[in-house]
């Protein structure tokens, strides 16, 4: 039988120190404030809005959520962009992504100021995640997997990691943060030929394909350690992740799970990101 990795507690310890960070800054007369902008009504990024939402609470962080119909035309979220990069009681913007197809990415990233970009989606600040300088932002579901793995003492050093998945959200970045702790990284997509034997031939596996429960028992080799980055809704209304936790818990040495995964120090990650972006603002 394979552990549970409850993330909660090192999601605590992490929300302590922002907590003090955050009444320092505002000792010194700022208000440490993110503006979370979301297009539409997608359930995955109502959920982290939710999950920041009560966080920035519990932090005495001030989160703006910027609500934009699903038809906003480019222009008028450029102009939004613009202007929070310019908005001064702002230290960090948030956009969710996926964004619908008619909003340009690969322009939105470029437009967002990099002092102000808490996930890393500008390619200013990717561009030293790649290079694997992480004094800037990171971006902040990647981050968090690394925070996972230092918190618990998985070693990947040297080690076989196969991330699934290459988003620039998720598996790309993360990548090269595994290569910059010498990990041996193998990134599968949808396109990898064989992948459960691929996936099966890993000592960790982390998973970011976003399909509810898709990773069972015959991609995890035995006791090999799972991360679990998905964030899905079921049928239920019940949040749940891409591995099928019943049925790799037992082959596994350790799961994260979801609930209580990886989510809960992503919210973490970019609070502690806000709190960076208000300190460089001073
Ligand atoms: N630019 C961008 N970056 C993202 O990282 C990003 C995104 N867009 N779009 C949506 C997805 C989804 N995602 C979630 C993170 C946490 C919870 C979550 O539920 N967090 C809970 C805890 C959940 C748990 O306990 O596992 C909390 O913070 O309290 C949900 C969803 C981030 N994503």
């Amino acid at each position: 039988m394979g552990q549970v990795l409850d993330c909660r507690e090192a999601a605590k310890i992490f929300l302590e120190s922002i907590k003090k960070d955050s009444l320092d800054l505002k000792n010194k007369g700022i208000n440490p404030t993110l503006a979370i902008v979301r297009v539409g009504k997608r359930e995955d990024d109502i959920a982290y809005e939710k999950g920041i939402l009560k966080n920035c609470e519990k932090v005495e962080i001030t989160g703006k959520v910027h609500e934009c119909h699903e038809d906003i035309d480019m222009n008028s979220f450029v102009r939004l962009i613009k202007e929070l990069n310019t908005d001064a009681s702002v230290h960090g913007i948030l956009i969710f992504r996926p964004l619908p197809r008619h909003l340009d990415e690969s322009i939105i990233k470029h437009i967002i100021s990099p002092d102000k970009d808490v996930d890393s989606m500008n390619p200013l600040n990717l561009a030293k995640v790649f290079e694997g300088d992480l004094e800037g932002y990171s971006p902040c579901t990647p981050a968090a997997v690394m925070e996972i793995m230092k918190h618990f003492n998985i070693d990947i050093k040297g080690k076989m990691v196969a991330v699934l998945g290459r988003s620039m959200v998720v598996g790309k970045p993360l990548s090269m943060m595994l290569l910059k702790e010498d990990a041996t990284v193998m990134i599968c997509h949808s396109k990898t030929e064989n992948l459960k034997e691929a996936a099966a031939s890993a000592d960790v596996v982390v998973a970011a394909i976003g399909k509810a429960r898709f990773i069972g028992a015959e991609y995890i080799r035995q006791g090999a350690t799972v991360i679990d980055v998905g964030i899905n809704v079921d049928e239920n209304g019940k949040l749940c992740g891409d591995v099928d936790f019943e049925a790799v818990i037992d082959k596994a040495s350790y799961v994260t799970p979801v609930p209580g995964g990886v989510g809960s120090v992503t919210t973490a990650v970019l609070l502690k990101n806000v709190i960076k972006g208000a300190k460089m603002m001073r």
